[in-house]
């Protein structure tokens, strides 16, 4: 599908979308118990490839009132009758390999183009050494992958700075081990508050587990040295249920409309606080000089058009923003630079060099390198293109704010992506003013 979009004038409330990385934990969180309800959960395609992983190990999920309705397989999986296909979702892939590696038997996994491309070597290494077998089907450390178990817990190494995920894999497996897993952080940990999502996840099914300090001390996940799950536990949350926050990461591109084009202020509800790093983006907007108020006991976000400048951005913890920040460096006065970003290319895809080629089809001066994007705001006018989604929901999104400031129409190309994360995002755009044409 391609959407066209044209400048327009934004105003009204719109309501945040469930967290994605809320969402695949609590899932399977309830699939490692004997069962749980998720309410709030987000209902797009990646939640839904984990639901299957659910499935094919044993368990069920089925839509309920407010929610998913979880039967676990009680930190027992079975061995999948058929090859489990992740589709998109990275979260999927790494989180369901942990999985795979409990079952008496072999698991295959597979996804979309995309996710066959992504890097899956270091969480393969990480069960190797603890007496599983872990094999990509070419040998290049990407799906497909051949997982085998059951493993026993034990004590592994594993580099920081290529995908959190594979920390939230071993943290959440290695709950229901018999001999727990030890993490041994070979690098700096990037995306590091995702694994903190990953310890509140666990705190609120019941489950121990805790980063470990340089020094031994007690930090959080931004500063471990590794970390540290004790075996022979059980998932069972309170009162059978759990409730999913908004998605910050969803809400960067709320805010960012705000900021490019709501002259008349909106709304963002669903913002309460959370361990997500994207909250991030409230202060970043705020930094470049947009007019936002968050009360976070209400959950609500006011925002409103705004001059922006360009700042320095590290992204390391928060990688998932870098697409919102390029554009909203696009249109900020000054430079914008976006640091730390090299595991940013490790996405659906390299979303680095997405948003530098494309940014600059609409008129963006944009300079790439290995660890940083520099947008040049003042050298940039934007003006209407045929731009590419390269498959990817974020990117679809990010090019779709440059849209409703651009001068002219933007296309923006396989807009359909939005299914992953956002699936009412152009509705959500449309209620709020947006001219929004789908072919
Ligand atoms: O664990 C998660 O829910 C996620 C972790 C991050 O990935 P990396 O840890 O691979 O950077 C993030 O980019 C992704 O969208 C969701
Ligand atoms: C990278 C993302 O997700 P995943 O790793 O689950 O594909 C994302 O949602 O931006």
């Amino acid at each position: 599908m391609d959407v066209t979009i044209t400048r327009a004038s934004l105003r009204g409330t719109a309501q945040a979308p469930p967290s994605k990385s809320y969402t695949h934990r609590a899932i399977l969180a309830a699939g490692y118990a004997s069962g749980a309800t998720v309410y709030d959960p987000l209902d797009s395609a990646d939640p839904h490839a984990t639901a299957r992983a659910i499935e094919a190990f044993g368990g069920d999920v089925s839509a309920v009132d407010g929610g998913f309705a979880v039967e676990g397989f009680a930190g027992v999986p079975d061995v999948p009758a058929n090859v489990i296909d992740c589709g998109n979702s990275g979260t999927t892939m790494r989180l369901v390999t942990g999985t795979a590696a409990l079952a008496d038997g072999i698991t295959v996994l597979t996804g979309d183009d995309s996710l066959r491309s992504r890097p899956q070597g270091p969480l393969l290494d990480a069960i190797e050494g603890l007496g599983g077998r872990a094999e990509s089907t070419r040998g290049n450390g990407q799906a497909p992958l051949v997982i085998e178990g059951p493993v026993s817990g034990g004590r592994v190494s594993i580099p920081g700075d290529v995908s959190s995920q594979y920390i939230t894999a071993l943290l959440m497996a290695g709950a229901v081990t018999e001999e727990g897993i030890e993490i041994d952080l070979e690098t700096e940990l990037k995306s590091a508050p995702y694994v903190d999502i990953t310890l509140e996840v666990l705190s609120a099914f019941g489950v121990e587990a805790e980063p470990v300090g340089a020094d031994g001390g007690e930090v959080r996940s931004a500063g471990a040295s590794g970390f540290r799950v004790p075996g022979g536990q059980t998932y069972e949350p309170e009162g059978g249920e759990y409730h999913v926050p908004g998605d910050f990461s969803s809400i960067s591109y709320l805010l960012a409309a705000g900021v490019l084009a709501a002259d008349e202020g909106l709304t963002v509800r669903g913002a309460q606080p959370s361990a997500q790093g994207d909250t991030a983006i409230v202060g970043i907007a705020e930094r470049m000089g947009g007019d936002v108020q968050w009360d976070r006991e209400a959950g609500e976000i006011e925002v409103s058009k705004s001059e922006l400048s360009g700042i320095t951005v590290d992204v390391g913890d928060t990688p998932d923003l870098l697409p919102t920040i390029a554009t909203l460096g696009a249109v900020a006065d000054g430079e914008t630079r976006i640091t730390n970003c090299e595991h940013v290319r490790y996405k659906e895809t390299d979303r680095v060099s997405a948003m530098a080629t494309e940014l600059g089809k609409l008129g963006a001066s944009v300079t790439e390198y290995e660890d940083e994007l520099v947008v040049h705001g003042e050298d940039s006018e934007l003006s209407g293109a045929i731009v590419d989604g390269y498959d990817d929901h974020r990117i679809v999104m990010a090019l779709s704010l440059a849209g409703l400031v651009a001068e002219g129409e933007t296309v923006v190309r396989g807009a359909e992506h939005v299914d992953v994360s956002f699936p009412d995002f152009f509705d959500v755009l449309y209620d709020l003013g947006a001219t929004i044409q789908r072919q």
